[in-house]
């Protein structure tokens, strides 16, 4: 289902377990802020929403998307975390750069979560246009972020 046809925001609280003990990082993009401030607030708000506390999300900033993956890597093995969200918005310019740097953010992601023994979400954006990353991050189609959070709660008791 495209995102055009559901609310990225909507979650059923009764299906999601109770974040209060749960330790999260969550690794921002500088890039596009007006966009990954979006991400992150909704990302946030769904988590203590679902139980948790302030002093257990863990905020550091890295300057792209590209360096979310290193950004991840190291808040991992500084930091005793449940899970981690990485929250990026890369968006089409002129050049086949965006190629790149989505292709190279979303497999250094995918490896953390082959590497690693903590689940790593992708939140990063990967849109034509900043009005399609509006409509994602707090727009008409609901907060990737809020998806984000959910995701991460579900992958940091999986198995338990
Ligand atoms: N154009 C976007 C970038 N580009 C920067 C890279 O992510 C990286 O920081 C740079 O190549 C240095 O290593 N990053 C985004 O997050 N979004 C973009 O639209
Ligand atoms: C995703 C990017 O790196 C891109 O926004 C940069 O813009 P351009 O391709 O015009 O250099």
């Amino acid at each position: 289902m495209a995102t055009e046809n559901k609310n990225l925001s909507e979650y059923d609280k009764d299906t999601i377990p109770n974040a209060k003990d749960l330790r999260f990082g969550i690794v921002v993009s500088e890039w596009n802020s007006n966009i990954t401030e979006g991400l992150y607030d909704g990302a946030e708000a769904a988590l203590k929403d679902c139980g948790a506390q302030d002093s257990n999300i863990i905020r550091w900033n890295v300057p792209g998307s590209f360096e979310l993956t290193f950004g991840c890597k190291k808040m991992i093995r500084q930091e005793k975390l449940d899970a981690v969200i990485a929250i990026g918005s890369v968006i089409q310019g002129e050049t086949k750069h965006f190629d790149f740097v989505c292709s190279a953010t979303a497999q250094g992601i995918k490896d953390l979560n082959v590497q690693e023994e903590v689940p790593v979400i992708f939140c990063v954006l990967t849109d034509n246009t900043m009005q399609q990353a509006m409509n994602r991050s707090g727009g008409k189609h609901g907060n990737k972020g809020a998806e984000a959070a959910i995701a991460a709660i579900k992958m940091a008791v999986l198995g338990r």
